[in-house]
């Protein structure tokens, strides 16, 4: 153990002979290589041991377990933790010593017990847990697979279906429902959790229950032949949904390893497959990532001064379209009395249809009841004056982009909010100043971006001003966690930080077209590159109108960077304006299914005559990598831009903002992260070329030029020449 352990077990032996075994490390008791050792140490002592007959396993503070100590991995990736000898917490440990052990052990969980935290739980001979508890091997989201014997143990408890299941979404089930699994074998109250644990652990040494070792348990296992079947459509899927990725096989691999040749060769192929993958780049940019999100509500100088978020009570929005509905359903559901104004009874009544069919889908997926559903809405309250206003505490303004519009809601905003009020806008690309220039307000003004649709999408863009009061980012960022959202607090310029990166790709992508390349081989290697579809698909899917409106923010602010193009103004002439209109770069059926259209030729060929470019052989042969990086090294040097200027604090927050708000996969670890997996020389060599070729839309940026010239990371801190936040 070092000098300053991370983490700990504390073991106290009670009168009835019960030791109780109480992992602490906080804020969620993970598996830190001292707590592994502490718990090694804590059970060889209640083994040996007289005075205790059987043994319960907890958490401190009402948590079980979240896992092995995800920043371990990071230690073990760069050589700063030696790698264990093979098998030697899996098996000598916890199969050999705890699972094989004289003295029964109880796992009594509450809160949470996931990773390795539910792989301990299940070597215990019996799990008490409450009824709220999550329990489940989330691994794979982490680019690793189970490693404590948990793709040996599970199925054995649950059955291959649903242990699968449970691996492949990363998706914890609740307590009550472990429990039908079979998964705990009883439930009960958090107050009563531990004295049940060390009853039922009495009963198990006095033979009152049954004594059971999960890893060789067949009742719930299917037969070979069904098991097998169930690995092979497992397979198809996880080959069909993240072709990218190979742990998920090697997990499914490792499971029929343990059907086929028994538990225990399992129990050791698992061990040798989890040293290999933790070195692999899906993992290493995965647990970048999970860093990376949990990173973002760490904002210097705001949320280091020990403001407290006032309470939000109650939140008004102006504009019940699409996104003014999303944000609506995303605050009811987090629990938000919402009040929706709407210019007329019309649109009103149409806005509040939208947020209860939001809802109702959700009732039709299973995800939530009727009781919850009407009782959710009924924190919907529709509007069309401001006199219920006058006790709101947040405003989320979202109607449409029009300046003059929301310089005018904004200073009838500030007549009728009280002063504390937070005044935020929706707003995708207009600058919050000119937005709050008739009104005195500007320390309560906010951007609060969502993505649409609002009620799905995880990101939450929060734009500040130079004069934004640190107090209104607080409040934002915790009502934004308490909406489920991971919030990105950015600075203020037309389109802040996500737009920004999306302009470019979307432009590359046509001056591709203009000068010859394919619009669906782009569109099919941008897919296989992981993107959950291409830039001319995703064009359809927002609408063309979308993509004029915020293209004429980038053609007016960044004149000098934009790739100017007619092609789609063309199309929109010829009454194509995207998948609403069934005709876009694509042709959609009635089951909107897209194909491609041998018309298109005809609007590219019309669009390059104005643009005055000639075809360039070389483009219309380009490889997939290609395509790749003359697609995204532009959204790579905006990206430098927006940090270089401050607008964004931190490069993992432009990962977190390209995985979450365009889609980036985040097996590649986020924009910045892979950028600079392939190095900032490389990228910087290739833009040089294009700009060369074909103009100054591909020229890179100062900052880029500046770490490809010293061969620096482009996601070190950057000194920046004046921030903007
Ligand atoms: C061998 C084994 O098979 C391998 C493993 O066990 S791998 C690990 C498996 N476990 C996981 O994947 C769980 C990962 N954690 C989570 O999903 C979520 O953090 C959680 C559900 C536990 C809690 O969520 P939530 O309450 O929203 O809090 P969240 O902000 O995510 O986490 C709180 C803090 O705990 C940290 N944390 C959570 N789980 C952690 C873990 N397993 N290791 C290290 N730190 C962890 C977070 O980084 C965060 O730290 P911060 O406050 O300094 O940013």
């Amino acid at each position: 153990m070092g000098i300053n352990p991370k983490g700990t077990t504390v073991m106290e032996v009670g009168a009835d002979g019960v030791a109780v075994i109480t992992i602490v490390n906080p804020p969620v008791n993970s598996l830190s290589v001292d707590v592994l050792q502490s718990l090694k140490d804590s059970y060889d002592e209640a083994l040996h041991r007289d005075d205790v007959k059987a043994i319960v396993l907890t958490g401190a503070k009402g948590k079980f377990c979240g896992g092995v100590d995800i920043a371990a991995f990071v230690g073990l990736q760069g050589g700063k933790i030696p790698q264990p000898k093979l098998g030697y917490l899996s098996v000598e440990i916890l199969t050999d010593t705890v699972e094989a052990a004289r003295k029964p052990s109880v796992a009594a969980i509450d809160g949470l017990a996931l990773g390795g935290g539910l792989e301990v739980a299940m070597v215990c001979h019996a799990r008490i847990s409450t009824s709220s508890a999550q329990l489940g091997l989330p691994e794979l989201q982490l680019g690793i697979i189970p490693g404590f014997g948990g793709t040996q143990r599970l199925p054995r408890l649950v059955g291959v279906a649903k242990a699968l299941e449970m691996m492949l979404v990363s998706k914890p089930v609740k307590g009550e429902e472990a429990h039908s699994l079979g998964l705990v074998d009883a439930i009960a109250s958090p107050h009563e959790l531990v004295s049940t644990a060390r009853r039922w652990a009495l009963d198990i040494l006095e033979r009152r229950r049954p004594w059971v070792a999960s890893l060789h348990r067949t009742d719930k296992i299917e037969s070979l032949g069904e098991a097998r079947e169930i690995l092979k459509f497992a397979r198809a899927q996880a080959r069909k949904h993240a072709p990218n990725l190979d742990h998920p096989i090697v997990c499914i691999d490792v499971i029929e390893a343990g059907i086929v040749f028994g538990p225990r060769a399992g129990l050791w192929k698992e061990a040798e497959e989890s040293q290999g993958i933790i070195h692999t780049e899906t993992c290493k940019n995965l647990i970048h990532f999970f860093f990376a999100q949990r990173g973002t509500s760490r904002v210097p100088g705001i949320t280091d001064r020990g403001l407290v978020p006032r309470r939000i009570n109650k939140v008004a929005i102006l504009g019940g379209g699409l996104m003014g509905s999303g944000i609506a359903t995303a605050l009811i559901l987090g629990n938000y009395p919402v009040v929706l104004k709407e210019v007329n009874e019309k649109f009103l009544q149409a806005g509040i249809d939208r947020v209860g069919a939001n809802l109702r889908s959700r009732v039709k997926k299973g995800k939530m009841t009727q009781e919850k559903f009407e009782k959710t809405l009924s924190l919907l309250k529709g509007v069309l004056d401001y006199e219920s206003f006058r006790d709101v505490d947040m405003v989320i303004e979202a109607v449409i982009e029009n300046v003059s519009l929301k310089q005018q809601i904004f200073a009838d905003l500030e007549k009728y909010c009280p002063p504390h009020c937070i005044l935020a806008s929706n707003t995708s690309t207009i600058d919050l100043n000119l937005i709050g220039e008739k009104t005195r307000s500007h320390d309560r003004i906010i951007g609060a971006h969502f993505f649409s649709p609002a009620q799905v999408m995880p990101l939450l863009e929060i734009v500040r001003t130079e004069k934004t009061s640190p107090q209104a980012i607080v409040d934002l960022l915790d009502v934004g966690k308490n909406i489920k959202k991971t919030p990105v607090v950015v600075g203020n310029c037309t389109g802040f930080a996500v737009n920004r990166m999306f302009f470019p790709y979307t432009m590359a992508a046509i001056l591709l077209v203009e000068r010859g390349a394919d619009v669906y081989q782009i569109d099919k290697a941008i897919t296989k590159f992981g993107m959950p579809m291409g830039p001319f698909r995703l064009c359809d899917l927002v609408g063309f109108g979308v993509a004029v409106a915020t293209g004429a923010q980038f053609v007016q602010n960044f004149t000098e960077r934009t790739y100017k193009s007619m092609l789609i103004p063309i199309m929109q002439e010829e009454k194509r304006a995207g998948e609403t209109t069934r005709k876009g770069f694509y042709v959609y059926n009635d089951k909107r299914k897209a194909s491609p259209d041998p018309e298109l030729k005809k609007f590219i060929q019309k669009a390059r005559e104005i643009s005055g470019v000639d075809v360039d052989p070389k483009l219309m042969n380009l490889s997939d990598k290609d395509i790749v990086e003359m697609t995204f090294f532009p959204v790579v040097n905006e990206a430098c831009r927006v940090l270089a200027e401050g607008i964004a604090i931190k490069a993992a927050d432009l990962d977190v903002a390209a995985v979450m708000g365009m889609g980036f996969p985040p097996y590649r670890g986020g924009i910045m992260f892979w950028a600079d997996s392939l190095g900032s020389a490389y990228i910087c060599s290739r833009l040089e070329e294009w700009s060369n070729m074909y103009g100054g839309f591909f020229k890179p940026c100062a900052y880029m030029a500046e770490r490809a010239a010293k061969g620096a990371p482009l996601s070190s801190p950057a000194v920046q020449a004046k921030s903007r936040l």
